[in-house]
């Protein structure tokens, strides 16, 4: 099942790999993901999930294999051109400019479209002023999105953690995008953070008719939130289905509780 049945993908990785020395880090990644689709990209620690995200971004070139947005070629983009396509991303790592406001940091974010030039921003012209007001319109609506109206001025880096990894989802919607990468956007997160996230997640999904990719080692909220998952286990797809198919595939058990302790007795 890949859920593009008859439509065209927003996302179409084909046999995607790469090897670092001897290591296949992720080998033959296949995925298909449709408009407003939301799915999870799941596995043990090291599985290879994060590497997925940087082949899609552009930030490793793969060793083997392609992957195209919307049916177009993403082979040997840059980062910022497959930015400019419309794929976007969080990190693992929360990147903010800590010590840069919250909407000057979503305004940032949106800096690739400026069409004033540097003469109209030194000179403070009458298009400069213009666009600045468009701008902060557009970034105090997105900063409404993830709740963080009333929040505008405060210094990114003073936020509580949950607050920066909203931030990081207002950043990513400013840049107009297609498909939304998360890793891990709930990790150091409590129950109510989590929950708040999601119906965030799911209200840019159908506002903004975006697909999602979700790293997550929060299976509950993986399990509650996507469509379809796919697993990935030293780099390799174990398996790739729905919720439920995946909660009961004994690959997936077998990778995540490891094997029981007579096999791994019989093994030794
Ligand atoms: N730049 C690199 N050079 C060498 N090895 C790398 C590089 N990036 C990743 N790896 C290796 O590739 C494998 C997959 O790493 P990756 O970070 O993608 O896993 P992950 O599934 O995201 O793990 P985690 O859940 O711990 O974040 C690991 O063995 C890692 O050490």
């Amino acid at each position: 099942m890949t859920g593009t049945e008859g439509t065209m993908p927003v996302l179409r990785a084909q046999n995607l790999g790469i090897q670092f020395g001897g290591l296949k880090a992720v080998d033959s990644f296949n995925m298909e993901i449709g408009e407003s689709e939301l799915v999870g990209l799941i596995g043990p620690n090291g599985a290879g999930k994060t590497t997925v995200f940087n082949l899609i971004t552009g930030v490793y070139k793969p060793t083997e294999g392609s992957f195209y947005l919307n049916g177009q070629s993403m082979n040997g983009k840059k980062t910022h051109q497959i930015v400019e396509a419309g794929i976007a991303r969080t990190f693992q790592n929360i990147r903010l400019f800590k010590k840069m406001s919250v909407i000057d940091n979503v305004k940032a974010a949106m800096g690739a479209k400026l069409s004033y030039n540097l003469f109209h921003a030194v000179f403070r012209t009458p298009s400069y002023w213009k666009q600045e007001e468009e701008l902060t319109k557009r970034a105090e609506e997105l900063l409404q999105i993830v709740h963080l109206n009333g929040k505008e001025d405060y210094e990114a880096g003073n936020l509580p953690y949950g607050e920066q990894r909203r931030l990081e989802i207002a950043r990513a919607l400013a840049t107009d995008m297609k498909l939304l990468l998360l890793d891990e956007p709930a990790a150091g997160m409590n129950p109510t953070e989590t929950e708040e996230l999601l119906e965030i997640i799911n209200y840019i999904r159908d506002e903004f008719k975006i697909s999602v990719l979700l790293i997550e080692h929060d299976m509950s909220l993986v399990m509650k939130i996507c469509e379809r998952i796919s697993v990935l286990d030293f780099g390799t797809t174990i398996a790739a289905g729905t919720p439920e198919e995946i909660a009961n595939h004994p690959k997936v058990i077998e990778a995540y509780l490891g094997k029981d302790d007579e096999e791994v007795e019989e093994d030794a």
